[in-house]
């Protein structure tokens, strides 16, 4: 099987996990910004997270780093335009990338200037490759919450034109979506649509309440499902799609090995599930590379291959025409 020949769509990517190792090395140098290493394999290894973290909060100190690069206009649309390429480049023919604006104002950039940066970058790699993105707006839970409106104000001049939805991002506590039921209604009153990371360290309990509270239509990662009725059926039911991350579910021990990730059942028992890269540096991972663990780990044939990518054709966040366009991709 040619898992780098397959069309493929990416619904769940984060830009500051994804830069590449030598993006970082040029823009600390023009930023003097002093690295650790300026050695391409060792600022690798200091930003790809350990194949099995102790728990989350381990793989996400891995950000810190690139998010230190990531402070400038131009830094921001280089790395944006870098991430599209490199998809585009391996037959990703959609892709959703998310990010969090409250992690780049370090010097002073406006959520305008940095929302317009990543969005900019994507456009140019749209002119020069057969892919199409959007940018999700990612509310990172371990900062204050008094600027999510400004976020979210500041991404409306862009949506439907390259940003369209609100997420939440960070490590995961229970109970997490009482604090964040205004933020949300106030993105979904805006016009954004909602996915939310939920169900990943934490319990199905926090999946349920993602759906129940904030009007979460995606789920970012959610395999605590598989042991919470309640919100398995909830999923079911409101037909709400899971952002499955592999590679990074393992390294997260959001599962201890991938033989029990609950994707295949899930799958066979019509939840809606996609594959997803999560973090393309942090993870160490490619589309490709997803494709091909949860297919030969699962032995799923080229059919359910594309099952799996007409619902994350259809529960994409993308227009109309272009959901049309990459259906016609599917055998
Ligand atoms: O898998 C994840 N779960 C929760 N938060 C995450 C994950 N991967 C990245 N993040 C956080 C760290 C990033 O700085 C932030 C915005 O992309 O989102
Ligand atoms: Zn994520």
């Amino acid at each position: 099987m040619n898992y780098f020949d397959l069309p493929k769509i990416d619904l769940h990517c984060h830009l500051d996990g994804s830069v590449r190792p030598q993006t970082v090395i040029d823009l600390a140098k023009q930023q003097h910004i002093t690295l650790p290493s300026y050695d391409v394999d060792e600022v690798n290894a200091l930003m790809v997270a350990p194949e099995t973290c102790s728990d989350l909060p381990e793989y996400l100190s891995r950000f810190d780093l690139p998010v230190s690069v990531m402070q400038t206009a131009e830094s921001l649309e280089r790395i944006s335009f870098e991430l599209f390429e490199d998809a585009a480049k391996e037959n990703v023919k959609y892709l959703e990338v998310r990010f969090a604006p409250q992690l780049h104002i370090q010097k002073g950039l406006t959520y305008e200037q940095i929302i317009a940066s990543a969005v900019k970058g994507m456009k140019k790699a749209e002119a020069q490759y057969d892919i199409k993105g959007n940018y999700i707006l990612s509310m990172v839970k371990f900062l204050p919450s008094d600027t999510i409106n400004q976020v979210i104000d500041a991404g409306v001049g862009l949506l439907n034109q390259g940003v369209v939805a609100f997420d939440l991002a960070g490590s995961e506590l229970d109970g997490f979506s009482h604090d964040y039921a205004t933020y949300a209604q106030y993105a979904k009153d805006k016009g954004y649509r909602v996915t939310i990371h939920a169900g990943e360290q934490g319990s199905g309990q926090n999946v349920y309440e993602a759906i129940s509270i904030l009007g979460a239509e995606r789920i970012g990662h959610g395999v605590a499902i598989k042991d919470h009725k309640e919100a398995y059926n909830l999923v079911k039911q409101e037909d709400v799609a899971l952002e499955t991350c592999p590679s990074s579910n393992v390294q997260t021990k959001a599962i201890s090995e991938l033989a029990l990730h609950p994707i295949k059942a899930f799958y066979q028992d019509g939840v809606p599930v996609t594959i997803n890269t999560d973090n393309r540096t942090v993870s160490n991972t490619t589309m490709t590379d997803e494709v091909r663990k949860v297919m030969e780990q699962f032995e799923l044939s080229v059919d359910d291959y594309y099952e799996i990518y007409k619902m994350s054709v259809q529960h994409s966040f993308a227009s109309d025409d272009v959901k049309q366009d990459l259906m016609k991709l599917a055998k």
